[in-house]
């Protein structure tokens, strides 16, 4: 393998606000049983102000919140899983039985939530039907295998305010229940200085999603565009934004913004009694504000920090493990929290060098499913599958001896 350094990059990574919402978007969607095209339904926003709410509009903002299925599913701490996209061998159109197979798959080993359309989703190779096709899948797969509780995360980032707010909304209709919105960055070069143009388009966004916000931190895959903590710490106050994901890997920047926005509200999951399979025994706590590290490999680093678990491409490969070094975490075992780690981190390793090339094809390799990334990502020889293979080797028999 090619020797890299260990800075995350797309390249070698892959990788409700429904009270809020603008009201003639309110009357569209409600009146049109959600299925009509709401572009028509955009409108200008009021200009960036200096704070976004009032405690009384935050208050019970989780609460608040109501999916059209009626089910409520607050983000609790926990692994969340950015899932592969799977395509057939010949015609790489999507494989939608793999896709709910490999939602469920995750489920069962206890993770806390999937991410359709992360990096790891090849959300860049899909048209806006297939993305919503991959969402509702995965909201069908986990409905159908008594896993009704569990939040569905989709990936909405675009290079235009427009375009992201659609997807946000396209992500609405599909089932999705957060948006995981990455900043533009093909024109960051114009950005007016400081960031205002990235703390109005967040805002905006915010404002118009049907679904709350997730910031993106992956300055990899953003041109190198990094949010710093002051950024995320006033975005945080914005009733629709309830969470980051931190693949910039600052784990001060972390700590900073976990102390920042903690304790200021606290809801419950409160799991559906019909959900039979359900891993949550008790009601767990929703941060207001979910600070995740974006890649398995400092996982306790983040946890130690003040963060609430992860949102990472390898849990696809290993979620039990994943899981664990959380847990671990969450009951102060940290020594052991630490042994798990140094695995996961060697495994994350391969992970991050070969992205969604690599994962796709250890995934082959060790669960017999997988296939390969979109045209134009190169398909790996079978020597180049067999190191992708060999590189998750060690974390592979942890898997499977939890
Ligand atoms: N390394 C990251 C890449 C994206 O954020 C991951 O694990 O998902």
């Amino acid at each position: 393998m090619a020797p890299h350094n260990d800075a995350p990059s797309p390249t070698g990574s892959y990788t409700s606000g429904f009270n809020r919402l603008p009201s003639t978007y309110h009357h569209s969607v409600l009146t049109s049983g959600l299925m009509a095209d709401h572009l028509s339904t955009l409108e200008p926003h009021s200009p960036l102000s200096s704070s976004f709410s009032t405690s009384s509009e935050t208050s019970d903002f989780h609460t608040s919140r109501r999916r059209p299925d009626g089910i409520q599913r607050p983000l609790i701490p926990g692994v969340y899983v950015p899932t592969l996209c799977f395509f057939e061998e010949g015609t790489e159109d999507l494989d939608v039985p793999t896709i709910a197979r490999h939602a469920v798959r995750l489920a069962r080993a206890g993770v806390a939530g999937i991410a359709t359309q992360g990096s790891n989703g090849e959300a860049v190779h899909l048209s806006h039907s297939e993305r919503r096709l991959v969402t509702s899948t995965t909201r069908q797969a986990l409905d159908a295998a008594g896993f009704a509780h569990m939040p569905v995360i989709v990936g909405c980032g675009a290079q235009s305010t427009r375009e992201t707010v659609q997807l946000c909304r396209d992500a609405w209709e599909s089932g999705g229940d957060y948006a995981l919105v990455l900043p533009p960055s093909y024109y960051a070069g114009l950005f007016a200085p400081q960031m205002e143009t990235v703390v109005k388009y967040f805002t905006e966004v915010a404002d118009a999603s049907p679904i709350p916000i997730i910031i993106y931190n992956f300055p990899g895959a953003a041109g190198g565009l990094d949010l710093s903590s002051d950024v995320i710490i006033k975005l945080s106050q914005h009733p629709n934004i309830v969470g980051v994901k931190l693949t910039c890997g600052n784990t001060g920047k972390l700590n900073r913004i976990a102390s920042a926005t903690r304790n200021t509200k606290a809801t419950t999951a409160t799991p559906s009694a019909s959900d039979s399979t359900n891993p949550t025994t008790t009601a767990q706590t929703a941060p207001d504000f979910l600070v995740l590290a974006g890649s398995a490999d400092f996982t306790v680093q983040s946890m130690v920090a003040g963060g609430h678990g992860i949102l990472a491409g390898l849990a696809n490969i290993a979620p039990r493990a994943c899981v664990r070094t959380v847990e671990l975490c969450q009951s102060g075992r940290l020594a052991e929290a630490q042994a798990l780690q140094e695995v996961v981190a060697r495994g994350d390793w391969t992970a991050i060098q070969g992205g969604v090339v690599g994962s796709k094809s250890g995934m082959q390799g060790w669960m017999g499913y997988g296939g390969y990334a979109r045209s134009p990502l190169p398909r790996p020889t079978q020597e180049q599958a067999r190191q992708w293979k060999e590189g998750f080797r060690e974390l592979v028999m942890l898997e499977k001896s939890l």
